[in-house]
């Protein structure tokens, strides 16, 4: 039997004349395998023996007066398209399910059959032998769903994936099926990691020309060749990220992922989830499928526990075991994960008074403190602020397009006679204004260099007699000036923002962003 692939092209508007070309090839004993109607188009997949294709093409033309003509094709339309789909979806790098308004299995592509263990006979079964319907169920997932973290067992094999469900819509909107495509964590997390690349820095980024950031750099640089935990040590804003994050990618780490955590930032509820992360059902609110916490995320690569100071004592002890161990279990897990990456810790407190004020575990101290880099104040390098104040002039000037403004001698001098408490980060913002400011030229004028809060609420009467007002107002600085006088007060009173927090009553994040806002450090 030979077997072709034609396309007749007939004279249109013909009712009636897919019949008569399948009645005529009966006729000749010819079977036909696949049909497609296109209009002016009707294209066959033909089976016959030598005798009925001979003439066939003049003998057909006969018969059927509105067949114009006839090719042969390699392959009809729908099956070419359903092979360039495959081929499409089979180069995809995310897992690609397809299934039908039942939630049969209609087809799948190469990836998922590696993310899910997918065999040939799961074709047209339904998607819940794949995918648990917890993730998935065709009666429930009725919309479409982005970014559903799902970490389980199919198949006896982990499976780490970010799930997207699509749902396809046929006439009318109605729901015909769905794809789901997923992403392997693994790929989602080095995404991140490559976007967030733009940020990294190297040592050469740190900018210094004093013995004590240059001593610093040979040191951090000559740690970050080591697996040892290192601890940052430094007032605030003098660049300990920096040193991090410059430490990470000198390291042989370097490909894998930088984690940076803030731990004052956390609230401290959650922080335990995001630091081990979770099994499905594990507390209420937690996401049905389980999460991944931040050790595991930075699998391969560095964890950057910034203000480990701010970490809640009983937390302290559960990190202490993961150093020790180097394991973790997921809150509500059984199973214990490796976990495979490097501490850099980083904080602005005396972690040593911590420990004699019992606020501070020792053991983790000393874990923790297998090599210290201690960053000067700026104050102690006087030498760096010229060449770090050029370097951010030149770095602000050119994104606000004032690229040839310069500053001049004097204005070098009062920087220099500063004493910097905000440190490097001060510097950096006092530039900034004055850069906003200037024109052309940065001089002593641009250099509002009080701090904002010695400025703004130093001397503000708030607490006055009725009769005291003077009208106009500006009520919100009024306000303002309050809400600095309590928190100065507040700082004065407790140890710790969490302290602070909780006698001022706000959350322990807005008490952080109001200290940064006003300039004020513990
Ligand atoms: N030596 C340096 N060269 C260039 N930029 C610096 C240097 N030191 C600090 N900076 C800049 O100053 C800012 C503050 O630095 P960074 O965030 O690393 O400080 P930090 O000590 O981690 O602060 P905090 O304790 O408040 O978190 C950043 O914008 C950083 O790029």
């Amino acid at each position: 039997m030979i077997s072709k692939r034609l396309r007749f092209l007939v004279v249109e508007n013909k009712v009636g004349m897919a019949k008569k070309i399948v009645d005529i090839l009966a006729q000749r004993n010819m079977n036909i395998i696949k049909m497609e109607i296109n209009p002016p188009y009707i294209s066959v997949q033909l089976q016959g023996n030598n005798k009925s294709w001979d003439g066939f093409e003049s003998w057909i033309k006969e018969e059927i007066n509105e067949i114009l003509s006839i090719v042969e094709l390699d392959m009809l339309d729908f099956e070419r398209q359903a092979k360039e789909l495959q081929t499409i979806i089979d180069s995809m790098t995310d897992g690609v399910i397809a299934v039908g308004s039942k939630g049969e299995i209609l087809y799948y592509n190469s990836k998922a059959i590696e993310l899910f263990s997918i065999k040939k006979e799961d074709i047209h079964k339904h998607i819940n032998c794949i995918i648990p319907s917890n993730i998935y169920d065709p009666e429930v997932n009725i919309h479409d769903e982005t970014g559903i973290e799902f970490s389980q067992s199919i198949r006896n094999k982990e499976v780490n994936v970010i799930l997207d469900i699509r749902l396809v819509k046929g006439e009318r909107e109605k729901k015909i099926g769905a794809l789901l495509i997923s992403r392997e964590m693994d790929e989602v997390r080095k995404l991140v990691h490559s976007i967030s690349r733009p940020s990294m820095n190297n040592f050469d980024d740190i900018i210094g020309i004093s013995k004590a950031i240059q001593d610093t750099k040979i040191l951090a640089e000559a740690v970050s060749k080591t697996e040892s935990n290192i601890l940052i040590l430094g007032e605030s804003g003098t660049g300990k990220e920096l040193f991090a994050r410059a430490i990470h990618l000198s390291s042989n780490r370097n490909k894998g992922p930088f984690v940076a955590v803030n731990c004052s930032a956390v609230p401290e509820n959650l922080i335990e989830s995001e630091f081990f992360g979770y099994e499905k059902g594990a507390f209420t609110g937690a996401n049905n499928s389980g999460k991944q916490g931040l050790f595991e995320l930075a699998k391969g690569g560095s964890i950057f526990l910034d203000e480990i100071g701010e970490l809640p004592i009983h937390l302290q002890a559960k990190i202490l075991r993961v150093i020790q161990e180097k394991k973790i279990r997921r809150i509500g897990g059984q199973k214990e994960i490796s976990v495979d990456a490097r501490i850099i810790s980083a904080t602005h407190r005396d972690l040593r008074h911590m420990v004699r004020e019992g606020t501070f575990r020792e053991d983790l101290y000393y874990r923790l403190n297998v090599i210290p880099v201690q960053i000067a104040p700026l104050r102690e390098r006087k030498e760096d602020i010229e060449i770090l104040s050029k370097k951010f002039i030149r770095d602000l000037g050119k994104s606000m397009n004032k690229n040839n403004i310069k500053i001049t001698d004097e204005a070098l001098k009062y920087l220099s006679n500063y004493s910097w408490p905000g440190n490097v980060r001060e510097l950096q913002n006092v530039i900034e204004r004055a850069v906003i400011f200037a024109e052309d030229k940065i001089d002593v004028e641009h250099l509002m260099i009080q701090t904002k809060s010695q400025e703004l609420y130093g001397n503000n009467k708030v607490f006055r007699d009725q009769e005291d007002i003077q009208f106009p107002i500006e009520l919100p600085r009024i306000i303002e000036t309050l809400e600095y006088q309590y928190i100065t007060e507040a700082m004065k009173e407790f140890n710790s923002s969490r302290e602070m927090a909780k006698a001022l009553g706000i959350s322990h994040t807005t008490v952080i962003n109001k200290l940064k806002n006003y300039g004020l450090r513990l």
